[in-house]
């Protein structure tokens, strides 16, 4: 790395925090033991901004992340600000306005069953085998968390509110071939979830990954419709290797995906534009009903600050390493509560980041 890459560090809210001390701690670590340096800059995001700032993503917050290398965010949100407005809540008025902003319409939510943890899925042990790895890729700023119009309108019972589901052919083109290219590096199969036996949004989406699909004959190609996605996934995850998912679609299969694997703790994200600028953050949200107990898994904020690394400052070796520490902490039976079979033996969030922070040391 030439120089000094900067990060803008957006905690958030609920454990937001907790699990971004720790991955801090851990890239700190790093830096120590692999010889780079980052620059740390904290900014408020979310409902925490709201209360001191006024705005869940104010002006100073957005310039940081302008003026960084990359973005580690938390989560955002909580029951204290869900009487606001829709528009005003902290997922809408922060992370997605963020996810806009930086065009990061690539997000990749990679689910791998650490070995030590097979038993820790609810999967039953002969589905789950030796483990799955299935990377989800998910199209992060268009569909109908995005179209236009939306709203509200009308009283008694003809009130009503609606959604736009959209999708152009550019935005789906970008994503599939996304998908393609990452799945040459893997398995080499793609399966495109889709609803186009209902939707005319889906209908595009299938033929266009079916156009990209031919500059890629190496990679196998099916369609599955996303309710049965859902039960295969569970009945056979061995099947899939990448998942190549519209924004709600990959929303909801990727909570799928990271509790197949034993928690929601557990799964790191990726979320990249065409320059290769990245926010990294947990698949999770703010965990409300944990926050400030100090048990959160940090895993899933300490793989994400991984990813940083290797996506963003193609620093391969310390992300490796960071992974490495990860699978062998938990395989040393350091657990948090969410993934402990005894939880009375269960270790704290600040006592995982130690843990894995000190096999990066060594
Ligand atoms: N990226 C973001 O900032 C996201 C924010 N949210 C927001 O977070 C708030 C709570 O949403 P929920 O639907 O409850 O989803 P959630 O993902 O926050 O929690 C769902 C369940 O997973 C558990 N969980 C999540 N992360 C965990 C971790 N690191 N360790 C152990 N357990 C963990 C929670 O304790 C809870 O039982 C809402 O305001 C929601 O809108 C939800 C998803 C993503
Ligand atoms: C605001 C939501 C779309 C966040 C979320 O659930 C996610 O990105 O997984
Ligand atoms: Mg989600």
């Amino acid at each position: 790395m030439d120089r000094e890459k900067k990060v803008a560090v957006l905690a958030g809210d609920g454990i937001g925090p907790e699990i971004m001390a720790e991955a801090v701690k851990v890239l700190k670590a790093a830096e120590a033991a692999f010889g780079f340096r980052l620059k740390y800059e904290y900014a408020d995001v979310g409902g925490c901004a709201i209360d001191c700032h006024g705005h869940a993503l104010p002006p100073e917050t957005l310039a940081l992340c302008e003026a960084s290398d990359a973005i580690l965010f938390g989560a955002v949100g909580g029951p204290k600000w869900e009487c606001l407005p829709p528009d005003q809540q902290p997922e809408r008025a922060a992370l997605l306005p963020l996810r806009k902003h930086f065009d990061l319409f690539c997000n990749l939510r990679p689910s791998r069953v650490f070995p030590a943890l097979v038993e820790a899925s609810p999967l039953r042990p002969d589905i789950v085998g030796d483990g799955f790895d299935i990377l989800c890729i998910r199209e992060l700023t268009s569909g109908i968390y995005f179209g236009r119009p939306k709203g509200r309108e009308g009283q008694g019972a003809d009130e009503r509110a609606f959604d736009t589901m959209s999708y152009t052919r550019r935005e789906i083109e970008r994503i599939a071939r996304k998908a393609f290219e990452i799945a040459r590096l893997r398995r080499k199969k793609v399966t495109s979830i889709d609803k186009a036996n209902v939707l005319t949004t889906m209908v595009l989406w299938r033929q266009v990954v079916t156009e990209v699909s031919r500059d890629y004959p190496d990679v196998q190609l099916n369609h599955m419709y996303i309710d049965n996605a859902s039960m295969q996934l569970i009945r056979d995850p061995h099947q899939f290797d990448v998942l190549l998912c519209g924004n709600m679609f990959g929303d909801i299969l990727s909570d799928q995906c990271a509790m197949m694997t034993g928690s929601m703790g557990l799964l790191a994200s990726a979320s990249i534009n065409e320059s290769n600028f990245g926010l990294y953050e947990p698949a999770g949200g703010s965990a409300p009903d944990i926050a400030g107990k100090g048990i959160a898994n940090p895993i899933a904020q300490i793989l994400s600050a991984a990813m940083m690394l290797r996506h963003s400052f193609g620093l391969e070796a310390a992300a490796l390493a960071i992974e490495r520490a990860v699978e062998e902490t938990i395989a040393a039976g350091v657990l948090t509560r969410d993934i402990a079979r005894d939880p009375r033996k269960a270790v704290g969030t600040a006592q995982m980041g130690d843990a894995v922070a000190s096999r990066i040391r060594a």
